[in-house]
């Protein structure tokens, strides 16, 4: 039987943004005025630079909390609310964004006598865990990162050099090789911080006297074990708290040098994000718009958070001061369109040992055959440089170097222009199916009296004809873009080959230019494994609506699931139905042609050619001297005790043998099936019902090993579709010889009955009892 999983449900949650003011020092005190008001601990308020209240700002958020609160009061308010989620399955993040010395990593790390919220997090992980502990098996492991100059280096690793993202089409974006440590006491935690906030790169700027110069990104994943009827399931809640560098533009901190240069890159992570936060904004306001999370390893880092399944939290810090007013404003304005972005979390259920994904597969032999080819390479190095000869040519390798890296170039090219165009003609799709909407609300709305819907309607169409019309411009760049992009691949590619072929050492340069170009492929590889990630994306989505639909519809789980059961389909997570009741065959009438057409049974005859189209969910008995060659399949009938003996057919000496009942395509065709006396044992429009699967299989066994001259005696309660009429016998058990069910409108059972289920043979009542 097929089988679905009801969705796990889905909550659209909007991004939770705290604006937190961090109190001035004595000195700044003494030398600056302050521009900030905070209002109701949601409003804050900003004067003029120059101290004015003539043009001030008021900006609302989730929260304003002023100096007074300390972090265990930003935690309260902002972050515990997470936390039970974590525990339970589901993803959370919060990471603080603002100017250099506002705040970040005070917030974040805290001091010993302001525990930050890393720790205060952990700590209250761990008490959620230990509650539940003595039910369930938990495990508690952390990983601590920064990204520095857009490289990745592990905290809790000194000696890890750098690392690389990886997409993972089950877990999503991950670390390659990042050190996750398993912990279990908070002093472990503290530890760990302390080790890890150590390690990350900091100056002394202008602004601050221990800045932060890289990203740093703590992940807590917490893993609940525990068992269903489904199996061994495990849920897995992760917790990312990120402090972030200072946001300050590089020019400003007065830096020369590698610190500008640090300055750049931070930056560029920076507007990464901030370009990602105004298109996300954009997005929940016109349904549309790019977001460019690839273009920083931050912001790849983040994507979860900021638009996945995630509960997330964006802390934004500021300083009273007015010599800080551009980057509080700068600040402010993010942290405004911040709010608008809406993030969909759901709970990770996995189901234990099952989540190597066929993609993954690909790219982990494509990675082994990499370094098989590394091992070749540096043998035939070894080999090279015994030869004073071929240093030489060693030397003049550096063509072929530079060739590499315009391909590498040329594929990642490719690969970000193919995810734009992809992306954007996923949007279009959605745009289109929205146009044709909105153009039979439209016809529908044309001669209202009160005009104001189709007014609005109107204005919607025509925003969406605009996002259409700019995704068929853009698309139609990038097209161009790849196009030119793959002549270069080729040119690149016959550029190689020649060099090689026209060289003394052409084994050396094959494999080196054969590990080169597998390495793109691996990459290659990766952009395919995350576009379809996109689309079972997708697929989940429209799943999920078509499971709003059918809630929406009023109809009751119940029958939900007994229509799904009809069709032969299981509900993962809801549990079976309790047996249908069916409503038994009207005595004597025969099976509509309706029902012979749904049911599959083409034509029927007593005797002469039986002929069955798309025969499914079927078991049928032929009574008369015959071989039946079908394939007719009983493809939906599926139970874990289900094989192949207990009702397959089987051939009586008396020259009698069942359909075979084979696991076909439920639509092949099956024809030349002859004979007459087709009984049909399960149709569902009779009274078997078809989810009942124990009984079936009791019901068809029996059938089938009773030994009696005709199969189906009068001993057997037979579901009989016996030219066209259903009749009802009685059932004997094959081990004991007794009767199962004697009368059904006596309504007598006998001692074997427990081998069906009672309930189930409440089912075959019927009252057309040998009526034919
Ligand atoms: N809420 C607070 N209460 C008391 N002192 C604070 C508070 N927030 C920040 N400070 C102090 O302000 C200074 C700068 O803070 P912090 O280092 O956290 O800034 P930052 O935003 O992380 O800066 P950078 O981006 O340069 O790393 C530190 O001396 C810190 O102790």
């Amino acid at each position: 039987m097929r089988t679905i999983r009801a969705p796990e449900s889905k909550q659209t949650t909007t991004l939770q943004v705290a604006v937190r003011c961090r109190p001035l020092t004595p000195a700044e005190r003494s030398r600056y005025r302050e521009v900030i008001r905070i209002e109701n601990d949601k409003v804050v308020v900003v004067s003029d630079s120059d101290g004015s209240r003539k043009q001030e700002k008021r900006y609302t958020f989730d929260y304003a909390l002023g100096p007074e609160y300390k972090n265990q009061d930003i935690y309260n308010r902002v972050v515990a609310p997470m936390i039970q989620g974590v525990c339970q399955g589901l993803n959370a993040t919060v990471f603080a964004y603002g100017a250099t010395g506002s705040g970040k990593t005070y917030t974040m790390a805290g001091r010993p006598d302001d525990p930050g919220l890393m720790v205060l997090s952990l700590q209250e992980i761990f008490r959620c865990v230990s509650k539940e502990e003595k039910d369930h098996k938990y495990e508690v492991t952390c990983s601590y990162l920064e990204v520095y100059n857009e490289v990745i280096y592990d905290l809790l690793d000194k000696s890890s050099g750098h690392l690389e993202l990886r997409e993972d089409p089950e877990q999503g974006i991950v670390v390659a090789g990042l050190r996750r440590v398993q912990v279990n006491s908070t002093a472990k935690i503290l530890e760990l911080l302390h080790v890890g906030n150590s390690r990350r790169k900091t100056e002394k700027t202008d602004a601050n006297a221990i800045s932060s110069r890289s990203h740093a990104v703590l992940e807590i994943m917490v893993k609940k074990f525990y068992r269903n009827h489904h199996g061994s399931q495990v849920l897995q809640g992760k917790m990312a708290l990120v402090d972030l560098a200072g946001s300050e533009r590089a020019s400003e901190t007065n830096n020369v040098g590698r610190k500008l240069r640090d300055g750049a890159n931070i930056n560029k992570s920076l507007l990464a994000l901030a370009n990602c936060i105004n298109a996300l904004g954009k997005q929940q306001k016109k349904g549309l718009a790019y977001v460019p999370y690839r273009n920083s390893k931050l912001t790849r880092i983040l994507k979860d958070g900021l638009s996945g399944n995630s509960r997330t939290c964006m802390i934004a810090t500021v300083s009273f001061a007015d010599h800080q007013y551009h980057h509080t404003m700068n600040t402010l304005k993010y942290a405004n369109r911040a709010k608008e972005i809406k993030t969909h979390v759901q709970k990770n259920v996995g189901t234990v040992n099952s989540h190597v994904a066929d993609y993954q597969r690909l790219v982990s032999n494509l990675q082994a055959e990499v370094s098989l080819l590394r091992k070749e390479l540096e043998e035939k190095e070894v080999q090279l440089n015994g030869l004073s000869t071929c240093r030489s040519q060693d030397d003049g390798l550096s063509w072929l170097d530079t060739l590499s890296r315009d391909i590498n170039e040329n594929v990642e090219d490719r690969i970000n222009l193919q995810k734009a165009l992809f992306e954007l003609e996923d949007k279009n799709t959605h745009n289109h199916h929205e146009l044709q909407q909105l153009d039979n609300q439209i016809a529908k709305h044309q001669f209202d009296e009160d005009n104001s819907i189709l007014e609005t309607l109107c204005e919607r169409r025509k925003v969406i004809l605009d996002n259409i019309r700019d995704n068929d411009e853009a698309g139609a760049v990038y097209r161009q873009e790849i196009e030119q992009n793959e002549a270069q691949r080729r040119e690149l590619q016959e550029i190689i080959e020649k060099a090689i072929s026209s060289n003394n050492n052409a084994t050396y340069l094959r494999i080196l230019s054969q590990y080169r170009l597998l390495g793109m492929t691996n990459t290659e590889l990766q952009f395919q494994i995350a576009i379809r990630d996109q689309i079972i994306d997708n697929q989940r989505e429209v799943v999920g609506n078509l499971w709003s639909v059918l809630k929406g519809s009023g109809l009751h789980q119940r029958q939900i699931l007994e229509l799904a059961s009809r069709q032969g389909i299981t509900i993962e997570g809801w549990g079976m139905p309790s047996p249908i009741n069916y409503m038994p065959h009207r005595a004597g009438s025969p099976l509509s042609k309706d029902i012979l057409r749904n049911g599959s049974i083409e034509t029927c005859t007593t005797s002469g050619l039986v002929q069955f189209t798309s025969v499914t969910s079927r078991y049928l008995e032929c009574t008369n001297s015959t071989v039946c060659h079908s394939n007719a399949g009983i493809q939906n009938i599926v139970s874990p005790n289900f094989d192949n003996r207990g009702f397959y057919p089987t051939s009586f000496n008396n020259k009698k043998e069942y359909v075979n009942p084979s696991f076909t395509t439920p639509d092949r065709n099956v024809t030349g099936c002859q004979y007459s006396n087709v009984r049909d044992l399960t149709s569902p429009d009779s009274y078997l019902a078809l989810s009942d699967q124990n009984f079936l299989q009791r019901a068809l066994r029996l059938c089938s090993t009773a030994d009696t001259p005709t199969g189906f005696s009068d001993n057997i309660q037979g579901l009989r579709l016996d030219n066209h009429v259903i009749e009802t016998r009685q059932l004997k058990h094959p081990d004991c010889n007794q009767l199962c069910y004697s009368n059904v409108q006596d309504n007598k059972r006998n001692s074997c009955l427990h081998d069906l289920r009672a309930a189930n043979v409440e089912q075959i009542h019927c009252t057309c009892n040998g009526n034919r």
